[in-house]
């Protein structure tokens, strides 16, 4: 059973999503958006370490290997994590917009058990842009990039400005991130190229 709730429906005056001239080149790595990132970022030993690669127009590719530490059931992934890696690969997406968003509503269709030590291979594509609202869809599939779909989910991204994670965020990370000299040229990138 699948299905996309009306939150997740475009409206009528929806645009087409445009790719941003600077975004990555077809192929190109979009690389971590923050070190301790638990969907891409290498600093965290158990996170996905999930690698977005730019596809044509908006879309993107990712893979990431179920470890032990991802089990749910035994032998087979936690269900959140593999909501997680699909909110993920959905997420850079924003990134060849050069737009940052955050994931307003997500949801999950999980089709196939997912045993540890799986490939899960995803694809992710923004369907619809509508002022701030992101409309975007992906799917992760096992035993190959054309095998069986696994997983598959909708998802609303909605912009918000670099302030939102200063805001909310715990004060020792947000310092932290101000001062990693690689975040800061990710954050003026966003800023000089609206
Ligand atoms: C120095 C530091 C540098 C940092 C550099 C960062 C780099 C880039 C990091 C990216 C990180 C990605 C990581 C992976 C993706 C996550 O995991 S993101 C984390 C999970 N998501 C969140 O934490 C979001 C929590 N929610 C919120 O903060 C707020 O609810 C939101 C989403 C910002 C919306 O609040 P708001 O700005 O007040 O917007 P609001 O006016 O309520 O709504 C705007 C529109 O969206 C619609 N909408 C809002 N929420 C929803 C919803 N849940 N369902 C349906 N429609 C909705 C509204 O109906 C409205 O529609 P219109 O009336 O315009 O038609």
């Amino acid at each position: 059973m699948s299905g996309t709730s009306a939150a997740l429906q475009p409206p009528a005056d929806a645009e087409k999503p445009v790719r941003h001239p600077d975004a990555p080149a077809p192929g190109e790595l979009l690389g971590a958006h923050y070190e301790q990132c638990f969907g891409c970022g290498g600093g965290q030993s158990h996170g996905l370490h999930l690698a977005a690669r730019a596809g044509e127009g908006v879309t993107v590719t990712a893979a990431f290997t179920v470890q032990p530490a991802h089990q749910g059931a035994p032998g087979l992934a936690h269900g959140g994590v593999l909501a997680t890696a699909l909110d993920e690969t959905l997420g850079s997406l924003n990134w060849l917009l050069r737009t940052i968003a955050v994931t307003g509503r997500l949801e999950t269709d999980f089709v196939r058990p997912v045993p540890v030590g799986t490939v899960l291979y995803l694809e992710a594509e923004v369907t619809a842009v509508s002022r701030r609202k992101i409309y975007s869809t992906a799917t992760g599939r096992i035993g190959g990039p054309d095998g069986p779909v696994a997983v598959r989910a909708d998802a609303l991204f909605i912009e918000v400005a670099v302030e939102h994670f200063v805001h909310h965020g715990r004060e020792e990370e947000i310092k932290a991130a101000m001062n990693d000299p690689d975040q800061v040229r990710r954050t003026r990138a966003f800023e000089v190229n609206p």
